[in-house]
């Protein structure tokens, strides 16, 4: 991939010149001004239906946005990207997640091999180990059928498994599925704490094996579980996967229980993988096979479409002018349907895992702002938590609206609310509401011209707040796949742009590193010389 300061490009300086009035652009005047704006900016592919006309964008902002993807080189690095080229310089790695999407005839190569027919190896594998204990052939250690199922991890292999859980929660079978992931204690406890052992089945996911986090809860279940169950009864109940197939076995966990995943996918990005067996136990292979077909639809989309109509390059594209040019913080990603509630917490590891980096592809610190934090809850809910700052507070917060035609259970009258208030937010966002406005409604609710000069200036939206909506047919495993890919894509364009190596994630290492001294002082009662602060509070935890 290129190495191109974004800031140093034509289309870069344009857009600050561009910037100097666009900032005082009011949507509402663009609408007017342009009948077709609707028609303009939208992108309509397959059930995915994309609005970003209420932006702060005209037809100029767009086309230099264009242009700096031909500065930064964009086509040559999404190729360089699905062709299996070792673009996690860092680590030295291919970034290879859309392989695990690919049809059986593809071929991608890493180290001049193709690595589709081992992806389909573990597919099968994974195919008929989720069958054979959903159907029951697969039993615990006492002949009975599997009841529950716990997915040991964190971080990426714990965030994407239990948000496409949570979300196609409808098209699950009768397996329960726990997820335990915190090293704190309490939450492997009380996961355990109602579990049958004769009838839970254990998945262990760590690419590493090497995670505290996860090799801890694991190490606990184990003991409970030979507690009460045998110790040859592990091979029954315990699976893995992992891409250190050798610190798995030294576990204890049998070689025919382990599946395997690969250097070339990032953790944050492995749901496609053996990481996605708990969703394969939850709602059955075909449903698994379906996320994957639909997330192989948007990388279609994604490679071959052209920018101007392609979602995830023109998402991205709206990122960058707000997080660059108005110099916004955040973003809010908000999904009007329930199911999806996990959906910003994975993404907040997606995003900001990925791009939350301050030194260039040449090692030296950006003087730009990169990655944007990333925060949501569903809508309703949230228009009754935090919405009151993005209507009238003083921050930016673009926002990402995310609604489906159609319900899962079909209740009309339930449906048609809750999509009132998805299109009632972003148009009140847009539109605000003027003084004079504010003014006559509370003239013709007989308020006093007194009181209606305390009032008014607390009632007044001043409007002008973007947001993208993004209305899909139906929640399916399908158009979820597709929207997950959808945001994986946006975010390779912005590291692209920024000039960040997306996939890494070394500024997780130096908590890691200083918790695993601090332990070894915890557990010996003996403090060594930290910051004031630190020794202080752990001579106070110690005593
Ligand atoms: O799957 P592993 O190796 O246990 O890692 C878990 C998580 O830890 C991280 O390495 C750092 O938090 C993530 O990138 C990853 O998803």
């Amino acid at each position: 991939m290129k190495n191109i300061n974004p800031t140093h490009t034509d289309a870069w300086k344009k857009l600050e010149e561009h910037f100097q009035s666009a900032k005082d652009f009011q949507m509402k005047e663009l609408f007017k001004e342009n009948p077709g704006r609707a028609d303009e900016f939208c992108i309509q592919w397959e059930d995915f239906y994309v609005d970003f006309s209420k932006n702060i964008i005209d037809k100029e902002t767009q086309s230099h946005l264009l242009s700096l993807t031909e500065e930064v080189k964009l086509k040559d690095a999404v190729d360089s990207y699905f062709s299996g080229e070792a673009i996690n310089r860092t680590e030295g790695r291919a970034v290879l997640h859309t392989a695990l999407r690919e049809g059986s005839d593809a071929n991608v190569k890493v180290d001049g091999e193709n690595i589709i027919p081992e992806v389909f190896e573990v597919k099968e594998k994974i195919k008929n180990f989720s069958e054979a204990v959903i159907d029951g052939t697969r039993k615990g250690y006492t002949g009975l059928p599997f009841t529950d199922i716990v997915n040991i991890g964190i971080g990426g292999s714990d965030l994407g498994p239990v948000m496409i859980t949570e979300s196609l929660e409808y098209y699950k079978n009768h397996l329960n599925v726990h997820y335990v992931s915190n090293v704190d204690g309490d939450h492997v406890h009380q996961a355990i704490k109602n579990l049958n052992p004769e009838t839970t089945l254990f998945v262990v996911v760590s690419k590493s094996w090497s995670t505290q986090e996860t090799l801890s809860n694991a190490s606990t279940i184990r003991t409970w579980f030979t507690k009460k169950a045998p110790q040859e009864a592990v091979a029954k109940h315990f699976v893995a996967v992992s891409s250190n197939v050798e610190a798995v076995q030294e576990f204890g966990i049998d070689s025919d229980n382990i599946f395997p995943m690969w250097d070339w996918v990032g953790g944050r990005f492995s749901l496609w993988s053996a990481v996605g067996l708990s969703i394969s136990l939850s709602v059955g292979f075909i449903n698994f096979e379906s996320l994957l077909k639909g997330a192989n639809a948007m990388d279609v989309h994604f490679k071959e479409t052209p920018f101007e109509q392609n979602i995830p390059v023109q998402l991205a594209l709206l990122s960058v002018w707000y997080n660059n040019f108005f110099k916004a913080e955040s973003e809010a990603v908000i999904p009007y349907s329930q199911y999806l509630h996990r959906l910003p917490a994975y993404l907040q590891q997606a995003i900001m895992e990925s791009n939350g980096k301050s030194v260039d592809r040449n090692g030296k610190p950006v003087d730009y702002q990169t990655g944007t934090i990333i925060w949501g809850e569903p809508g309703t809910n949230s228009q009754h938590a935090f919405f009151q700052l993005i209507h009238q507070g003083t921050k930016l917060i673009p926002a990402e609206f995310i609604g489906f035609k159609k319900s899962l259970f079909e209740d009309k009258d339930h449906h048609n609310k809750l999509m009132a208030n998805y299109f009632a937010q972003t148009e009140a966002l847009l539109q605000g509401k003027d003084a004079a406005t504010v003014e006559a409604e509370l003239k013709a609710k007989n308020v006093s011209e007194e009181e209606i000069g305390h009032l008014a200036p607390f009632k007044v939206f001043s409007g002008n707040k973007p947001t993208t909506s993004i209305l899909i047919d139906k929640l399916t495993p399908e158009s979820l796949g597709k929207l997950v890919a959808l945001y994986e894509h946006k975010i390779f364009v912005q590291g692209v742009i920024w000039n960040i190596y997306s996939y890494d994630q070394w500024g997780v290492e130096l908590g890691k590193q200083l918790a695993t001294n601090i332990l070894k002082e915890i557990e010996g009662n003996d403090v060594a010389q930290h910051d004031s602060s630190t020794e202080k509070m752990l001579k106070f935890f110690l005593s």
